[in-house]
């Protein structure tokens, strides 16, 4: 099922060449172009790796929207795998699965009030359209059944779990509140049953 393995060292923090694989896969049912990042061999060693599964939020990774959190989980990750190894499965799941124009559409709703939830459905989506059983087929095809896993997500756990992986830790993020997410955060913690911890 993996594809080509090919050697992407990565700067972290004021760390340049941090060794880093970048793999393609074959065969992913639903066709996206999912990707994961190996961080220093992370996969070959014995103890169960770090691993933290990441939807695509282009707003959010690339141009740190204030919207989200999700950037900031992204450059939390890597810095911790950059010290300490890990896999990173980056999945095209851009807005929670509706896309990228979707999402763009669900913002427009929620700067008329609504929340990220009910923006989703009043376009006819519902809450979550992922599916995290590719993402375990990705980890099996790297040989990788036991984890500690980096998430706030209860729906991550469950969905591994349910596909043979075996969480032997949830690592949570730290909230990342800022300007513009606090509502998006209490949102998704109160009714997405995200664990944060806003200390
Ligand atoms: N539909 C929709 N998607 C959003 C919105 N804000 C962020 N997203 C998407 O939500 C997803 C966030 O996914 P992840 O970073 O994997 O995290 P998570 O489900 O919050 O779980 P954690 O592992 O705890 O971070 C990305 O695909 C974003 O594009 C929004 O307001 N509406
Ligand atoms: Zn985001």
């Amino acid at each position: 099922m993996v594809n080509v393995r090919a050697r992407v060292p990565f700067k972290v923090g004021l760390k340049s060449n941090i060794p880093a694989d970048l793999l393609s896969f074959n065969g992913l049912e639903s066709g996206k172009e999912h990707v994961a990042v190996i961080f220093r061999d992370a996969d070959k060693q014995s103890q169960p790796p770090l691993v933290r599964m990441h939807s695509e939020c282009l707003t959010g990774d690339v141009f740190h929207s204030s919207r989200c959190d999700c950037g900031e989980q992204l450059d939390e990750t890597i810095n911790k795998m950059g010290e300490h190894g890990g896999v990173l499965l980056y999945l095209r799941q851009e807005g929670r699965g509706i896309g990228l124009y979707n999402k763009i559409d669900a913002y427009e709703l929620q700067s008329q009030g609504m929340n990220t939830y009910e923006a989703n459905n009043h376009l006819g989506f519902g809450d979550d359209l992922r599916d995290f059983g590719e993402a375990a087929q990705m980890l099996k095809a790297l040989g990788v059944t036991t984890i500690r896993l980096i998430t706030n997500n209860p729906k991550k756990i469950r969905e591994l779990e349910e596909h043979g992986i075996e969480i032997a830790e949830v690592v949570g993020t730290k909230a990342h509140v800022k300007d513009g997410n606090e509502q998006y955060l209490k949102t998704k913690a109160a009714h997405g049953k995200h664990r944060f911890n806003f200390d």
